[in-house]
């Protein structure tokens, strides 16, 4: 199969004059890719393919080319003509959508690589160590690195989260926008021997935003909605007390469908453990089926390009915690959205936070997770860190057609004996919030529970 093409970018930071060769496959013959050199402070763009290797090389006056080329130097004032190669360095083209290749260093330094996370790291640690001698020395150097790293942080975060509504709404309106770039595309087969195309579209510790297409079929979809016709009734979101009510924030029609366990063969019940099974093959949370929400069943419908009632929709929210605080055992940690019919115009799903925008497709699947470094204690409680923000998400305004949707929100830490109702809506266990009234009696019951 052919290679992916990609875009790349050589950033000449070294202080040298330097050249591009792509080392063919499968000879590794020296193939000039520039007709003339790139100064120190400059950049060259070029186009290439997944797995190709080229060799930066620093032009001196003392070395010869590797494949023999006149270099720009006139090199008639060197006493004897010049046998020494010239320094190279290596890289190859990586599945990420943007490549930077920085190219730094002169002689024995001189290199060319990635400008991806890992390399930034260690250009970080190496300056580090190349300075210091004693850990006192390390602590002091990182101290200023790190703080440095944080207030950025800080202030990105800031900047993030107060672009987020204006993103919200631009990308939302926004009729020609595609799905984001993936950072890589993987299939998964399961015991279904059905293999599936799936795009990671983010990934960090505690969040990860994952595409899988043709996750369901139009049969299963109509099973859902046949099953879910007469309980239609108007969609609510959880509320300050640990309940749920009906909120501007979500238009929609919604009705939950019974998982029926008991029956294997069911439609609804294949659909579920295959849900399951892509979770557990793509975290460790190792969640059961037992305990489990019902999957719910949710429509939008458009009132058209010119109406101005209210457009049903579905305003940034997360479905479990976000505020990278501890995980409640029982509470939600992942989330998968199927797309059974969408809009002609409107409804797509955004992530505004981390700069995601999807446009559904029948059949495929959004599907995301928000718990990291999840752990089970003995007492089968879990533990873990929820995200910070990065998963939260929306349902763009319906504008034209109907939107159906399968929505499965997943709990880590639910059981037959404790299913996902004996926990309130904040991930506390119901019994415990009695136990709590019983102990504060009225002095306690501000309704914060
Ligand atoms: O409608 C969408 O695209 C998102 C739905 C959603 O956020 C949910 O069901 O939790
Ligand atoms: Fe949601």
């Amino acid at each position: 199969s052919v290679s992916p093409s990609r875009k790349i970018v050589i950033r000449n930071k070294s202080p040298s004059l330097i050249t591009l060769y792509w080392l063919s496959i499968p000879h590794q013959k020296y193939v000039r890719q520039q007709t003339s050199v790139t100064y120190p402070l400059d950049r060259l763009n070029i186009n290439s393919f997944v797995g190709h290797t080229f060799a930066a090389v620093e032009i001196t006056k003392d070395c010869v080319l590797p494949d023999g080329f006149t270099k720009p130097y006139d090199d008639s004032e060197l006493k004897t003509p010049s046998t020494k190669i010239c320094t190279e360095s290596h890289f190859t083209v990586s599945s990420n959508t943007d490549q930077i290749i920085i190219v730094s260093g002169t002689g024995s330094k001189f290199k060319a690589e990635l400008d991806d996370d890992v390399s930034r790291v260690n250009n970080i640690l190496d300056s580090v160590f190349e300075v210091c001698e004693d850990t006192e020395c390390l602590r002091e150097s990182l101290k200023v690195t790190v703080s440095d790293l944080l207030k950025k942080n800080t202030l990105e975060k800031d900047i993030r989260e107060n672009m987020a509504g204006l993103i919200e709404d631009y990308t939302c309106n926004d009729l020609g926008i595609d799905t984001s770039a993936s950072l890589k595309n993987i299939t998964w087969k399961n015991e279904e021997e059905i293999e599936r195309d799936v795009k990671v579209l983010f990934e960090s510790k505690n969040a990860e935003v994952h595409i899988i297409y043709d996750f369901i079929s139009p049969e299963e979809c109509a099973e859902v909605e046949k099953r879910s016709k007469k309980s239609l009734h108007r969609a609510t979101v959880a509320s300050s007390d640990g309940g749920s009510e009906f909120s501007e924030n979500r238009k929609a029609l919604q009705a939950s469908v019974k998982i029926p366990l008991e029956k294997p063969d069911d439609p609804i019940t294949l659909l579920t453990k295959r849900i399951y099974a892509y979770t557990n093959d793509h975290t460790n949370y190792n969640l059961t089926l037992e305990g489990q929400e019902d999957i719910m069943s949710i429509q939008y419908t458009g009132c058209g390009i010119n109406c101005d009632e209210k457009r049903d929709r579905y305003m940034p929210h997360c479905d479990g915690e976000c505020g990278g605080d501890e995980y409640l055992s029982g509470s939600r940690v992942a989330t998968i959205v199927i797309y059974c019919k969408v809009p002609e115009i409107g409804g797509g799903t955004n992530f505004a936070k981390s700069n995601l925008h999807i446009k559904p497709e029948a059949g495929m699947a959004t599907w995301f997770r928000y718990v990291g470094g999840m752990e089970v204690e003995e007492d089968g409680r879990v533990v873990g860190e929820t995200d910070g923000g990065y998963s939260e998400h929306s349902g763009c305004p319906v504008v034209e057609g109907e939107k159906k949707i399968v929505t499965q929100w997943m709990r880590a830490g639910v059981s037959k004996e404790e299913p996902w109702d004996s926990f309130n809506t904040k991930g506390l266990k119901k019994k415990d919030v009695e136990r709590f009234k019983e102990i504060t009696g009225d002095w306690g019951s501000n309704g914060e529970l």
